[in-house]
């Protein structure tokens, strides 16, 4: 994996780079992987996204928290490249990445998961790890010509491939179509195609929403393992439990502005926060229910596109050829629409 190693704890220990920040919105910290200035975002009189300023430790597990509507899906969308943002300059590991298109985003190595997941779900799911290999070496134009370079490329993809899906233990489920797998299994699948790409830093979009409490601790424990490993975290979650357990640091955003930063215990115990969460947009914990509705939501999506007649295994393939020519970690459709 392509991480850097500064700052990275002790395993299982939360990095202690967070001794000095100081406990407000936009603090500089020791060692930021990602900084964001003066990001707006509207949507036609609505300011979604005003972030003054941001910076991301490397090497932690960032929450990225706040009511519903705040603005923390449309944040990760323009971060990514899934949206434009109206103004703001942001770097990533001292580059600007700003107004660069999805793609390129996570061929820097900063790759993202969706709220909703975005496996292919007529794929099997090695062919779905597969994909995330985007940006690999041999979507070099001159090696994809010759043949003993391009199948050594193909064999090296599928033993990563094959590897991290031991390491999700989803590799039982290899041959198995992604359509069929519960919504944990996807969320899984989802996190361990990104690390195809062998990013930096990854973004994770309320990736335990959906799931089982089961699959839900094995979730924890793999986001934490990559933050042992070096790699950095910035995640959207509602479970304040969640957020409480595996976050070093918790950013705060309401109504498009960040409003907090901390450790979780100290943000959570904010009035400033409290305040935030008891406004306009009330956003109690999801209940077993909340995630339920939005698992049946899911499995819903998937069933009309595997029984709906425009959705074919071509259109997949074509999807497919698309996502890796563009070398994306992830599936790149940019619908300012629907990028959640
Ligand atoms: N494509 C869009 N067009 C119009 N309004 C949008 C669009 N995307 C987001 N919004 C609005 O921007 C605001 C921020 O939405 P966003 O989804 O970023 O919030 P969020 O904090 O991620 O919420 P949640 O926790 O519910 O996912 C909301 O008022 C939302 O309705």
């Amino acid at each position: 994996m392509a991480a850097d190693t500064r700052s990275v704890p002790a395993s299982g220990a939360r990095p202690d780079v967070f001794g000095d920040v100081p406990r407000r919105p936009g603090a500089p910290k020791a060692d930021a992987i990602l900084v964001a200035d003066h990001v707006t975002r509207r949507f036609g009189g609505l300011t979604a996204v005003d972030v003054d300023h941001l910076e991301v430790q490397r090497g932690a597990i960032t929450a990225l928290i706040g009511p519903n509507g705040a603005g923390k899906t449309t944040l990760f969308n323009l971060l990514t490249g899934f949206d434009r943002a109206d103004h703001g300059t942001w770097t990533f590991q001292g580059r600007r990445i700003s107004g660069l298109p999805a793609y390129r985003v996570a061929r820097s190595g900063m790759v993202r998961t969706f709220q909703l997941t975005r496996t292919l779900p007529r794929l099997s799911v090695l062919d779905n790890m597969r994909l995330g290999a985007g940006q690999q070496r041999g979507e070099n134009a001159w090696r994809a010509l010759v043949p003993g370079i391009w199948r050594s490329q193909e064999n090296e993809v599928t033993e990563r491939a094959e590897q991290l899906l031991r390491r999700f233990n989803l590799d039982r489920l290899r041959d198995d179509l992604a359509g069929t797998l519960s919504g944990g299994q996807r969320k899984l699948l989802e996190l361990a195609r990104s690390l195809m790409a062998e990013p930096t830093m990854v973004m994770l979009d309320e990736p335990m929403a959906g799931v089982n409490p089961a699959l839900t601790q094995s979730l924890l424990e793999h986001v934490k393992q990559l933050r042992d490993e070096g790699l950095t975290v910035l995640f959207v979650e509602h479970d304040m439990d969640m957020v409480r357990d595996v976050s070093d640091w918790a950013v705060v955003m309401a109504e498009g502005h960040l409003v907090a930063e901390g450790p979780p215990a100290d943000v959570m115990a904010d009035p400033a926060v409290i305040d935030a969460y008891l406004g306009g947009h009330h956003d109690a914990p999801r209940t077993e229910a909340d995630e339920q509705a939005q698992l049946a939501e899911a499995e819903s999506e998937i069933e009309t596109e595997l029984s709906g007649p425009a959705h074919d295994d071509e259109a997949d393939r074509d999807h497919e050829a698309e996502g890796a020519d563009d070398g994306a970690a992830v599936t790149t459709d940019h619908d300012e629409e629907g990028t959640r």
